[in-house]
């Protein structure tokens, strides 16, 4: 007989999506006797055919400003163009997004592809819902997940969905699926007499609005499809990452753009690449493949008491008694490489454990103590402090592991279900017009101490690995193509730049072309242009970046008008670049009212975002007779008048 089963399509770019599609397949399986067929969404047409599929679950994320991840992108054209109203008129579904609400456009492709099915046809078995990465992705998808089963099993036996059920049999799987019962696997736990973790003061180990008597729910325990074994082998060589989507680059500068005292050094870098083809514009970030720091790997393998089989091969394959129909042997580890080797370049050791991964490691935890804090901390009751004390202190599995020191994962459990690394990108600040073979971008380098549960101190991933790198070292690297943050076609269309901090890099690079374009294009004349930069640092005589390249453009009339904030100068007016905006509102307020500006907003999402985009509504509000702010700053947007390039 064959099982029920459901079509779930995900879209991912940096695999939380992916990962929680495959969560759901596991559970789909294991718990539910349901097959889930998981594809990316851009395997439509080759791997499944909407015309064919009964009900369809989309998990995808939004990456850029609202656009749809990588591996949706084709689907999400595709959808977006359908013409035919009833082309998904048999089909039911639901999506999943994931998103972030620092961004204005949260979960845009998971609104769209949830609105255009609607549009065509399609009707929702069940709500589809909107999990935020700012605050943790399981506050929504924990309970969403719990309505989701019972739901999907209510109309899969409405549908009848699996044609190859016989009669007979399908009265069989109707009873298999207990449409009322939902497994939640529950446990409690005694603490010993002596608990450990005892102590007056809430942290990672002990919290005090958990009683010891509450019962908790646990997550679903994921299994194995995966059979992980280190050989001793002298034909193991480790070698450069490569990756056929990726070109080849050299570094070939590196230098300090602030002032010794400044409290957050930022570096520029530049790279060659190696290719006279690599093509990128101004307004593309640059995708760049990284690794672990050594010390930290060396750390980890320490902890685990791994140290010793650090140089053998790894031997992965599809375990024997695998029932994963999604179990795939990971592409992201050469088939031919070191424990250490699959720690450094492929694993990504830092990001925080999921709760499914605390769920496992409760298994291979002697303590007692030590096993009912992991099982709080993976629990549905537990939510808040997973929040609290792993996601919003960015604990590494490292740190976890630290903390419950009798907790001995094996190797094919960390190389399971830890995530890939993935490379990280930086907005390019040169303009190809320069020198094709030259790409420039920035970054701050960001440290953090050995505070609030981290037992360790660390820097970014990649900025560390950049910092440490030697000039003439080999970097894989990509162009992030951008889809709307390009200068616009007609020159004399007024653009407001806003971009604090390295969110200035940009901006370097549309001056750059702006002033290169100057000189070689006949007819252009830098005097029709209309260039607002609005920049911020601490200190101006500290960390003002691009200060000298910033003045030239001005003395030769490609930057018309430049507003500098100063959050750390005493007795300067102008703090946070919104202070500038603020100062200049009646002129920006016509600019972008009656000129048709476009505004462009750089930089780290948790420090001015929402500050900027509040203050433009604010100075367009006080400024014109626009009526409905709200419905005027959406329509700013969806012009692709008002463009993001934003990271966290
Ligand atoms: C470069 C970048 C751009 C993003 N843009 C958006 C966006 O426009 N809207 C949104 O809701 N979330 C945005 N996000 C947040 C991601 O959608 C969110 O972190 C999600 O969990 C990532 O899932 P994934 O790993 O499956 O791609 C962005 C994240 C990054 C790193």
């Amino acid at each position: 007989m064959k099982r029920w089963r459901f079509l779930l399509g995900f879209g991912s770019e940096t695999g939380q999506s992916k990962a929680i599609a495959q969560g759901m397949g596991d559970i789909a399986s294991e718990q539910h006797q349901i097959c889930a067929d998981i594809f990316e969404l851009d395997e439509v047409d080759k791997q499944f055919k909407l015309e064919e599929e009964s009900i369809m679950v989309i998990v995808t994320s939004s990456t850029g400003d609202g656009e749809p991840p990588g591996n949706a992108s084709k689907f999400w054209r595709k959808i977006r163009r359908e013409k035919n109203s009833k082309l998904l008129s048999h089909m039911k579904y639901t999506v999943l997004g994931l998103g972030d609400t620092n961004y204005s456009t949260f979960c845009n492709c998971g609104r769209v592809l949830d609105r255009r099915f609607e549009e065509l046809g399609a009707t929702r078995f069940y709500p589809s819902a909107w999990a935020d990465d700012a605050v943790g992705l399981d506050l929504t998808i924990e309970p969403w997940l719990q309505g989701f089963w019972p739901a999907l099993k209510e109309t899969l036996t409405k549908l009848n969905t699996s044609t190859e059920t016989s009669i007979n049999n399908l009265t069989e799987s109707i009873n298999q699926l207990n449409l009322t019962q939902e497994i939640k696997p529950t446990v409690n736990r005694q603490l010993s007499s002596s608990n450990k973790f005892k102590s007056n003061q809430d942290n990672i180990t002990y919290s005090s609005n958990l009683s010891e008597m509450t019962t908790l729910t646990l997550p679903p325990k994921s299994t194995h499809s995966l059979s992980i074994k280190l050989i001793e082998s002298s034909e193991v060589k480790d070698h450069l990452p490569t990756d056929p989507h990726y070109h080849v680059s050299t570094l070939i500068r590196r230098e300090c753009l602030t002032h010794d005292t400044a409290i957050k050094p930022v570096m520029s870098i530049e790279l060659e690449p190696s290719e006279e083809e690599f093509l990128f514009e101004v307004g593309d970030a640059i995708k760049i493949v990284c690794a672990n720091d050594e010390n930290e790997v060396n750390l980890l393998l320490k902890r685990l008491e791994w140290m010793d089989r650090a140089s053998h091969q790894l031997d992965i394959c599809i375990s024997p008694d695998n029932t994963k129909k999604s179990a795939k042997i990971p592409t992201y580890i050469p088939s031919m490489c070191s424990l250490r080797y699959a720690l450094t370049n492929c694993i990504d050791i830092r990001s925080s454990p999921r709760k499914n991964l605390l769920r496992l490691f409760v298994d291979c935890t002697t303590d007692e103590d030590e096993k009912r804090r992991l099982e709080e901390l993976c629990s549905r009751e537990g939510s808040d402090i997973y929040i609290k004390y792993i996601l919003e202190e960015h604990l590494s599995i490292l740190d976890i592991l630290n903390h419950f020191p009798s907790c001995k994962p094996d190797i094919a459990m960390l190389i399971e279900f830890l995530p890939p690394l993935i490379p990280r990108f930086y907005s390019i600040c040169s303009s190809p017009l320069d020198d094709v073979r030259s790409i420039k971008f920035v970054y701050s380098v960001l440290k953090f101490d050995a505070l609030n549960g981290r037992t360790y101190e660390r820097f970014g991933v990649c900025t560390n690995w950049l910092n440490k790198i030697t000039i003439g070292t080999k970097i894989l690297i990509q162009t992030r193509i951008s889809q709307h943050f390009r200068l616009p076609l007609t020159l004399d269309t007024p653009l407001i730049m806003i971009g604090p901090g390295t969110g200035v890099a940009p901006f370097i690079g549309f001056l750059e072309h702006l002033y290169l374009s100057s000189k070689s294009i006949a007819g252009f004349d830098v005097n029709n242009l209309h260039t607002w930069l609005f920049y911020g640092c601490r200190h101006r005589q500290h960390d003002f970046l691009f200060e000298e390249q910033i003045q030239m453009y001005q003395q030769i009339n490609v930057l018309k008008h430049l507003f500098v904030a100063a959050s750390r100068e005493e007795d300067y007016p102008f703090r946070y670049v919104q202070d500038q905006i603020k100062a200049n509102g009646h002129e920006l307020a016509n600019l972008i009212y009656n000129r048709n500006a476009i505004i462009y907003v750089c930089g780290d999402i948790k420090t001015m975002v929402r500050d900027v985009r509040e203050t433009i509504a604010h100075i367009l509000k006080e400024n014109s007779d626009i009526t409905n702010i709200d419905e005027y700053m959406k329509s700013l947007e969806t012009s692709r008048r008002y463009l993001l390039d934003i990271w966290s």
